[in-house]
């Protein structure tokens, strides 16, 4: 039979084929309008758009400046606000507990798309509860203080290299410099990415002291760029979480593998060769693989650190089946990125205010031992224990108060309806805890911009101080996603700034704009802050020149 179509036909049927999808799509759209004006969430107050659209927050966590319309919107709206069709945000103290303890939403989705594999993501990107609650209880013994007080010495050993560095700065022979310029936020950074290669990944990753030694049987170079590749990784997810969603939509499920510059194509060593599954791994996943099969070799090898507890019992938490390489590393990963940008952007954050605020760090190394650059190096357990190092105690609280490093936390209402701050939100709302902007409160923190460590300390210590308000304190969150690095965190801080600040006094340098971005957690925007450092006591080379 002879099918007889006409040019007329054909541009209709391409016009029907068009304009059908786009129909359906616009239908769609106002349907989804439809249903945001009519929301139980049209009386929570916000801009007029937000019913509309989501470009504006896809626009502000693309470029990391959405904390910046989430603080001019609680300013003007209050402490509940609605800024997307289904996404409010919250700084209400008693609606905190609420989110976090009693209630205890659960996490939203876009944590786990910052895991290689949404579906066998670390405990930060771990959505699903029982595979998270397992996770925690597997991990949790790594992190205990006495498990963080062993770990010292490898605090220890990274310190001292940083000490070494500014001492070899120091030492030249110009006699007229008191002090002498660094990029503290940078140095900082590589101290705390060392700490975690040091803990957690068994040898530290040549940041601090780039001829530090490094594993033997791992391409160096491969090695000093783990941190990198896995912070590239991290954040590619992280920026094009939106795209990832819509090509699913789509059908097209995209993972974001390590970056290319990671995928090093190095043939196997001989021993290896039978294991095909290790060819394809990245050059990463074979930089670890070498330190993973050392330790499973002999217990020569073994050290009492994060590394070594997914080696011996690590078990994936959904299926329990034993954690392979590229297991350990997904898990890993989200550890170092949990635990190098947080601390280094606090400690940052405690020296920046120190420079800014002469009578704290006039008091605060007033408390402080002076001492020498070969001196020993102050640990944390000092440091908690000893009562010359409270006020640097409060002032590194008062730190995490002005600063928090998170500064909100993505949750949802589940199923559930859920009521906070006197309205009722719909199943499905997402819930964002504004960290930053409660820890900025009037009401709880009088003279809240003000660095003012001595709301921390002891009642009839803290002089006119008010006294923090602890309820409305969620520097480490609280209830079952609560930070799980908290003593590891602490530890470090103490040590970075102990050991630092009984060695020199900090003078920012001049003319710098300190911006921040939110890439998940806070960052100085342009990644660098520098200071100049003065020695408290001249080292014996600066001395005898
Ligand atoms: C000053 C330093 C730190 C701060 C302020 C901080 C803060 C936080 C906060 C607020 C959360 C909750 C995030 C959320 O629920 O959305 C969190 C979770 C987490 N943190 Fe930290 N953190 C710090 C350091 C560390 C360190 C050093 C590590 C590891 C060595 C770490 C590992 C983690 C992990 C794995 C989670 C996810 C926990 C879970 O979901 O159960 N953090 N952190």
């Amino acid at each position: 039979m002879e099918v007889n179509i006409t040019p007329w036909q054909v541009t209709r049927l391409l016009a029907i084929l068009t304009v059908t999808p786009v129909l359906v799509l616009v239908l769609q759209y106002l349907y989804g309008v439809f249903r945001a004006l009519r929301s139980p969430l049209r009386h929570i107050p916000g801009p007029w758009y937000s019913p509309f659209t989501t470009l504006h927050l896809r626009y502000g966590f693309a470029t990391g400046k959405i904390w910046k319309l989430v603080e001019q919107s609680h300013k003007t709206y209050g402490p509940i606000v609605r800024l997307g069709p289904r996404q409010v945000w919250i700084s209400d103290k008693e609606a905190m507990k609420q989110i976090l303890l009693k209630v205890d939403l659960p996490k939203v989705a876009m944590y786990a798309e910052i895991s290689r594999d949404r579906r066998s993501p670390g405990l930060f990107g771990e959505i699903r509860p029982m595979p998270h609650k397992r996770l925690k209880r597997f991990l949790s013994p790594a992190f205990t203080v006495s498990y963080v007080d062993n770990l010292d010495v490898f605090f220890a050993k990274t310190i001292r290299s940083l000490l070494d560095k500014y001492q070899a700065s120091i030492s030249p022979v110009d006699p007229a410099r008191s002090g002498y310029e660094v990029d503290l936020m940078d140095d900082l950074h590589n101290v705390a990415l060392d700490i975690m290669g040091e803990c957690s990944f068994g040898r530290g990753f040549g940041q601090t002291n780039p001829d530090g030694e490094i594993e033997d049987g791992v391409d160096e170079k491969v090695w000093k760029s783990i941190p990198r590749s896995i912070f590239d990784g991290l954040s590619k997810r992280y920026q094009t979480v939106y795209i990832k969603r819509f090509l699913r939509a789509m059908g097209l499920d995209v993972n974001f593998d390590w970056p290319k510059e990671m995928i090093v194509v190095r043939p196997p060593p001989v021993e290896h060769l039978g294991y095909m599954f290790r060819k394809r791994l990245t050059g990463l996943a074979q930089a670890i693989d070498a330190v993973v099969q050392k330790r499973h070799r002999s217990a020569d090898f073994a050290r009492p650190d994060l590394l070594q507890h997914l080696v011996d019992e690590g078990q994936k938490p959904d299926t329990l089946t034993t954690m392979n390489t590229r297991d350990i590393v997904d898990q890993m990963s989200e550890v170092l990125l949990a635990g190098s940008e947080t601390t280094s952007g606090t400690t940052a954050c405690l020296f920046l205010e120190l420079a800014r605020n002469p009578s704290v760090r006039a008091r605060l190394l007033d408390t402080l031992p002076v001492l020498d650059m070969n001196d020993d190096i102050v640990t944390s357990k000092s440091v908690r224990n000893e009562p010359q190092f409270t006020y640097l105690e409060a002032c590194i609280k008062e730190t995490l108060r002005l600063h928090p490093i998170a500064s909100e936390m993505g949750r949802r209402t589940g199923d559930q309806w859920v009521k906070l701050v006197g309205y009722d939100l719909p199943p499905h709302t997402v819930v964002s805890a504004s960290y930053r902007d409660l820890h900025r409160n009037e009401q709880y923190f009088p003279q809240a911009l003000r660095f003012w460590p001595e709301r921390f300390l002891p009642e009839g210590e803290r002089g006119e101080a008010p006294p923090a308000d602890m309820d409305a304190y969620y520097p480490f969150s609280a209830g079952k996603h609560s930070c799980i690095g908290i003593n590891f965190a602490w530890a470090e801080m103490r040590m970075i700034a102990a050991n630092l600040l009984s060695r020199f006094d900090v003078v920012e340098v001049s003319g710098q704009d300190i911006d921040f971005r939110q890439y998940i957690t806070m960052q100085f925007s342009t990644g660098h802050w520098k200071a100049i450092l003065i020695p408290r006591r001249p080292s014996p080379e600066a001395a005898s020149v």
